[in-house]
């Protein structure tokens, strides 16, 4: 498959300091990519070797089909972003820093500039000195200027940034009508587990500068399971029974009380049954359907809520 956007063993080392390493990334045309990972996991990093910021270490970015390189600016013409905070000349109106931007990116379209304001929400500020934005204004200025000159691709470091929880909903409304309408790629990353999965076709999951698996959606919905969340006073006499006396090998201790069985065409009348017969005490016993955030906590323990 040729993808939109790839990139294969990339690593960025500073100081001695290895940021990210073998960073293996495949983003599909068309498709909401979520890159998501706790703070500090290495996602800015990344993104700046994405759009040329930084050089890779090691490792190579393909865009287009095509390798960066240090002159690869036809290229980075097609994509949009915004790497850490977006910033513009205070002094100057959001319209006028977007239509400077046009300028600059040499993309005269008529009525380009009152279009992206207005999806952003902007109309009403669109003559206030840019300086007097909000932080949530700040953030969604600069996404109008990465999606204004309709690019192929666009690149979001925490877009949702500064939001509030109506003006997020807004803003993916428009990330999913941007790809459905406008063709357009998006690749958005986020710390907020609920952000990704509300949004995402595809996760790429990044923990301690290390690509922990990438997955498409549908793949996640396919492979939830059902378990018996179970909480007990004594977990290891608990397992005992499950594993010895019940013959059941598809559990795992979860935290001092809690168990999780996996294990399909049990239920909890019987563990419990059995359960009470060997005198394991059963503070609550409850059937659940795995959740996005339960698939990701079993690949890194510890990515929290937060993520
Ligand atoms: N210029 C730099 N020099 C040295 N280390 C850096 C530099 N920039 C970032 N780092 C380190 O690299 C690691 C990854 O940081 P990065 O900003 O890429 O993470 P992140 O996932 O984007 O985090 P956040 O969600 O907080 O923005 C962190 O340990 C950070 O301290």
């Amino acid at each position: 498959m040729s993808y939109i956007l790839q990139t294969s063993h990339l690593s960025k080392t500073i100081d001695g300091k290895q940021l990210v390493t073998d960073v293996n990334i495949h983003v599909k045309k068309g498709e909401v990519y979520g890159f998501l990972g706790p703070n500090g996991a290495g996602k800015t990093t990344v993104m700046k070797m994405l759009t040329n910021l930084w050089k890779p270490t090691s490792g190579t970015v393909a865009l287009f089909g095509k390798a960066l390189e240090k002159t690869s600016y036809e290229v980075l013409k097609r994509m949009g972003s915004i790497i850490e905070f977006p910033t513009f000349y205070d002094h100057m109106s959001g319209k006028d820093n977007l239509q400077l931007h046009c300028e600059y990116m040499g993309y005269y379209n008529k009525g380009s500039v009152e279009e992206a304001l207005q999806m952003l929400g902007l109309s009403d500020a669109a003559d206030k000195p840019a300086g007097s934005y909000s932080l949530g204004m700040k953030q969604r200025l600069g996404i109008a200027r990465a999606i204004l000159c309709k690019p192929e691709l666009v690149i979001l470091d925490e877009p949702t940034n500064g939001l509030d929880p109506a003006g997020m909903k807004q803003i993916r409304d428009l990330f999913r009508m941007l790809c459905t309408e406008y063709g357009m790629t998006l690749m958005i990353s986020s710390h907020l587990l609920p952000e990704i999965e509300s949004i995402a076709d595809t996760v790429g999951v990044i923990h301690h500068g290390k690509m922990m698996k990438e997955i498409s959606m549908k793949e996640i919905a396919e492979t939830n399971t059902a378990y018996i969340e179970l909480a007990v006073e004594d977990t290891k006499k608990a397992a005992y029974v499950l594993a010895e006396k019940m013959q059941l090998s598809n559990f795992k201790i979860v935290n001092d009380s809690g168990i999780r069985i996996y294990e399909q065409g049990v239920t909890t009348q019987k563990i419990s049954r059995e359960l009470m017969a060997n005198d394991v005490e059963i503070a609550s016993i409850s059937q659940h359907t795995e959740t996005l955030e339960d698939y990701f906590l079993k690949i890194t323990s510890e990515v929290g809520k937060s993520c």
